[in-house]
């Protein structure tokens, strides 16, 4: 859910946003938050397991040790635990690493083994999971030892690595954790579920990751702990919300199961946060009645006036605004608008003001007060300008313009719209200078960047259509490929398909005749993969000879009207049935606009960031690939690229 959605005064606000807690589903987002989790999920249980552990050592040291030796442990383990449950991390790293040293001169292993799990522990706290590693490792018990603390040792590992990142090895742990978790409480076994599910998240694996969150809930509900339930029920909505595989009555129904049990929370920060949270997940279905009551209900637990939390409240009256223009209900938006606006103001966030006074212009235009509108779209201007958003500003120029002509000022409104224009090939020019930097500035060259884009479409492909998901009898694969750099990703595309085990086939008609190119169109035809000599006409043979069609014809260079022979490709593409994974943009679209009559393919790859085009597609899979841009380049041309989740060269957007 993009802000700008909210922002964009010249057509009716989608959804609302959510600025203080960007909700985006994107793996890229819950991979951060995975370890957030984790870490917040361990200092629940930090506390029970360092009792516990005192209690161990206290119970075991015995009259083996120096007495003196054994006190002093003893004191250091409990200043640990105690300083662990104020929340003073590094402070018990230190007094559990003294007890460790100190256990290694006493000749009870099991001693030595309690500290290190201690020390690994804190550390998992402290959030330096390579570290935690290590010590519990060291700690690692003997199978005589109870489940309980088997189950507590391989939680702790499965955070560490999942801190790490490694998510398949953190789900090892857990799935050890819950296999020693007998005797445990119900409580215990819900929170590695959750664990998980935030692995499975991070993996970028929805479906498993949503059926985890689903469990964790009902064993919270049993346990009677419905704030944990809550939790992981509203974790669970993200997810399906994200696969974009469940039917909207489906996650509706987890929705709304999460709000009944708000109303038993007895915490307000976390009820109102849930809500929030809620009403996010309503607007996503486009159930804007529902995720209104959902921001209100969160708005009346903002806090009383010494603690209130004014960034949330902006961030919900902006939403409450929203979701009322997106129910039509324009009347009752403009209030809404107006505070969010002011408050906005008063914090500093100017953007999000511009983004109210573009949603309060839209509402006046919308109740034909057409000056009003003009007004506040003109406040829209002045705050994106302030804050740098180019697309703001020509989505307030466009609104300008058109409140113009409604106040019968057309020479006004040419002006307005001849700047949008301006501004919008300015938005664009952006996206090249991006382009050019990368190369003159951070000095890339071309067929690095390729091979990058090139494995990240493989990667995306792959994971979209495994070759089990074929009906064909082998996974053939054809790729297109047009005559610039977006047909060389094709063919870099086609190479890797081919180490993945999958049967590509290319079609390159227009080869530039470039050692890049030349090079590139080698390596594939030593790899075994064949080129065909002419383009099937028929779609019928398309669909029953390949399972996938790569569509890498043209990219962000595309001009004017289609030349053949890529005009026929294209409108025999229009027809097969197959899923077109196309790179980039699909071609033959304005880069822009996209073109609702031309291809609609099944998948886009987006690479480096997503194209404006983008915003018209309409298939399943959305990838963002090219995991090359430095993050100052980010940062100069604020991207805003959402995280890739660990080590992946891809990211799933929808
Ligand atoms: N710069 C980057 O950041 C990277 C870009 N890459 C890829 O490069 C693409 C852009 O490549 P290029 O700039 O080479 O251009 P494109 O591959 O988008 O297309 C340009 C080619 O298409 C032809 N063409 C344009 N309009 C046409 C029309 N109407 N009818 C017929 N032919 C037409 C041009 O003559 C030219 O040969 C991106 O979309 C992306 O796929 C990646 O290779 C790697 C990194
Ligand atoms: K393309």
């Amino acid at each position: 859910m993009a802000s700008e959605e909210a922002a964009d005064p010249g057509v009716q606000p989608t959804a609302p946003v959510d600025p203080v807690l960007p909700t985006t589903t994107s793996p890229a987002a819950s991979a951060a938050s995975t370890a957030l989790t984790a870490l917040a999920s361990c200092k629940k249980s930090q506390k029970k397991k360092k009792e516990k552990a005192e209690a161990r050592e206290g119970a075991r040291e015995g009259g083996d040790e120096t007495a003196g030796r054994a006190a002093t442990i003893k004191g250091l383990t409990r200043a640990g635990c105690q300083a662990l449950a104020l929340g003073a991390g590094q402070e018990a790293v230190g007094c559990f690493r003294k007890a460790l040293l100190l256990s290694r001169d006493v000749v009870s292993p099991w001693l030595h083994r309690a500290c290190a799990f201690n020390l690994g522990a804190a550390y998992v706290e402290t959030g330096k999971p390579k570290k935690a590693l290590e010590f519990l490792l060291q700690s690692q018990l003997s199978d005589n030892e109870s489940g309980e603390h088997l189950e507590e040792l391989y939680f702790n590992a499965g955070a560490a690595q999942e801190g790490l990142q490694d998510f398949s090895k953190a789900l090892e742990c857990f799935d050890k954790a819950t296999g020693h978790s007998g005797t445990s409480e119900a409580g215990s076994q819900a929170g590695t579920h959750m664990q998980m599910g935030c692995c499975y998240l991070g993996m970028g694996e929805l479906a498993r990751a949503t059926r985890c969150f689903l469990d964790a809930a009902q064993t919270f509900v049993a346990a009677e702990s419905p704030g944990a339930a809550a939790v992981a029920l509203s974790r669970a909505s993200g997810s399906m919300l994200q696969s974009r595989r469940f039917q909207a009555a489906e996650i509706a129904g987890v929705l709304a199961q999460c709000r009944s049990l708000c109303e038993t929370i007895p915490d307000p920060a976390l009820r109102g946060k849930l809500y929030n949270d809620i009403g996010l997940g309503y607007s996503q279905l486009h159930i804007f009645s529902l995720a209104a009551e959902s921001f209100e209900q969160a708005l009346r637990l903002c806090g009383g006036e010494l603690k209130r939390d004014w960034h949330r409240e902006a961030a919900l009256l902006q939403n409450l605004g929203a979701a009322h223009n997106a129910l039509g209900s324009f009347g009752t938006a403009l209030g809404w608008h107006r505070r969010a606006a002011t408050l906005h103001g008063t914090l500093g966030n100017r953007r999000a003001q511009g983004q109210c006074f573009g949603n309060l212009a839209y509402a006046c235009s919308q109740l034909r007060n057409h000056e009003a509108a003009a007004e506040n779209y003109l406040h829209a201007l002045q705050a994106f300008r302030d804050s740098g958003d180019m697309q703001g500003q020509w989505q307030a120029c466009e609104g300008l313009g058109t409140a113009c002509l409604h106040l019968g000022d057309p020479q006004k409104a040419i002006r307005h719209y001849q700047e949008a224009l301006t501004l919008l090939s300015q938005c664009q020019e952006e996206a090249q200078a991006i382009d050019q930097e990368l190369f003159t500035e951070y000095k890339f060259s071309v067929d690095q960047l390729m091979e990058l884009a090139g494995l990240s479409c493989a990667t995306a492909i792959a994971k979209a259509y495994p070759p089990s998901s074929f009906t064909t009898s082998h996974p053939a694969v054809l790729v297109v490929c047009g005559p610039g750099n977006n047909g060389g990703d094709g063919l870099v595309c086609a190479r890797h398909l081919k180490m993945f085990g999958y049967q590509p086939t290319v079609y390159y008609p227009k080869r530039p005749s470039k050692p890049l190119f030349e090079g590139l169109t080698t390596q594939c035809e030593k790899m075994d993969i064949p080129f065909l000599p002419e383009f099937p006409t028929e779609p019928a043979f398309i669909d029953e000879v390949y399972g996938v069609v790569v569509d890498a014809i043209f990219g962000f260079s595309f001009k004017g009207a289609v030349r053949e022979p890529f005009g026929s490709i294209l409108s025999t593409l229009e027809h097969i049935t197959v899923p077109i994974a196309s790179i980039d943009i699909p071609s033959g679209w304005d880069v822009e606009k996209g073109k609702a009559d031309g291809l609609q393919p099944d998948m886009l790859i987006s690479l480096t960031a997503p194209k404006k085009a983008a915003m018209h597609f309409a298939g399943r899979y959305h990838f963002l690939g090219g995991r090359f841009v430095p993050p100052a380049l980010q940062e100069k041309y604020s991207l805003n690229l959402p995280a890739y989740p660990g080590t992946d060269c891809v990211l799933q957007l929808t």
